[in-house]
C-alpha cells in the first residue's frame, strides 16, 4: 500500500508521557473527524485541531510506494548521529486510517519503537509499542487500551471522568490551544489538583519554539 505523508521530521516529543524524548513525527495527511478545510471547521466532528494535515507539501513529506520505502525513510530523517533508542510517532491528521501491519513491521525492521497519536475512532494493528489516545467529544471509540489517555480539556460533552474505565496506564489532560489557553490551562490545573488520577500535559514544543 502507498501512505500519503504531510510531513516528517526529527523533534522531541512535546507532550505527555514521553515529553522531552527524540522522535522523528511521520505526520500523515487526511483525517476522519475532519477535512482539514477552514470551511469545514464549524461543522466537524473535531472542531479544535491544532494541525495543518491536508496535503503532502510539507518538509519531508510525499507519496510513499510502499512500507519500505516510508520506513527508509523514517531511519534517514533520524540519521546516523544515534543508532540507540530509535523513536517514531506516527500522527496526523489520523494515523491509524494508514498505518498497517506492513509499516509496523517494516519500521520495526529499522529498529525503531513505534508511537502513535490517535483519536481513538479507528482499530489499531497489531505491535505498536506505544499508543496514545485522545478521544474527542461526540464519537464512538474502537480503542479501549493503550498507554496514554491524552484528554484535551474541556471539551463540552466529555467529562474526564467517563474515561477512567478505560485501559490506559496514564491519565491526561492537555489545555486546548487557541484564544481560550490560559483560561483552559487554569482549568486543568484545578482539575488534577481535585482529581490526582489525572496529569497535566502542556505541549511543551510550543513554548520552546520546535516543531
Ligand atoms: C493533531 S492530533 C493528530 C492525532 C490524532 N488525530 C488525534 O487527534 O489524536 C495530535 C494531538 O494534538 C492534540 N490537539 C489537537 N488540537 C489541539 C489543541 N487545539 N489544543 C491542544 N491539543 C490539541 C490532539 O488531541 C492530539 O492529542
Ligand atoms: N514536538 C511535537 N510534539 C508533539 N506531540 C504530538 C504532536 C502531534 O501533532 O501529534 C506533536 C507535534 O506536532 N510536535
Ligand atoms: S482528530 Fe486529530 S487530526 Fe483530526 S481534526 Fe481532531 S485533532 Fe486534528
Ligand atoms: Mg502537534
Amino acid at each position: 500500500m502507498a501512505y500519503a505523508v504531510k510531513e516528517m521530521f526529527l523533534t522531541l516529543q512535546g507532550e505527555g508521557a514521553q515529553a522531552g524524548r527524540a522522535a522523528v513525527f511521520c505526520r500523515f495527511a487526511g483525517c476522519n473527524l475532519w477535512s482539514g478545510r477552514e470551511d469545514d471547521r464549524a461543522d466537524a466532528q473535531c472542531r479544535f485541531c491544532d494541525t495543518d494535515f491536508v496535503g503532502m507539501d510539507g518538509e519531508g513529506g510525499g507519496r510513499f510506494a510502499d512500507a519500505a520505502a516510508l520506513a527508509v525513510a523514517i531511519a534517514v530523517t533520524w540519521g546516523s548521529a544515534a543508532s540507540e533508542r530509535r523513536f517514531v510517532v506516527f500522527t496526523g491528521g489520523e494515523p491509524l486510517l494508514q498505518l498497517d501491519a506492513a509499516l509496523v513491521d517494516a519500521v520495526h525492521a529499522q529498529g525503531f519503537e513505534i508511537a502513535v497519536e490517535t483519536n481513538g475512532t479507528v482499530a489499531a494493528p497489531e505491535g505498536i509499542d506505544w499508543i496514545c489516545m485522545s478521544p474527542k467529544a461526540g464519537t464512538d471509540l474502537k480503542l479501549t487500551r493503550g498507554h496514554e489517555l491524552k484528554l484535551v480539556f474541556p471539551q463540552p460533552g466529555l467529562d474526564p471522568e467517563a474515561l477512567v474505565w478505560l485501559d490506559f496506564t496514564h491519565f491526561f489532560l492537555q489545555p486546548m490551544d487557541g484564544p481560550d489557553r490560559l483560561r483552559n490551562t487554569e482549568a486543568a490545573v484545578a482539575y488534577c489538583l481535585s482529581h490526582p488520577r489525572w496529569r497535566l500535559s502542556l505541549q511543551t514544543h510550543k513554548m520552546i519554539g520546535i516543531p
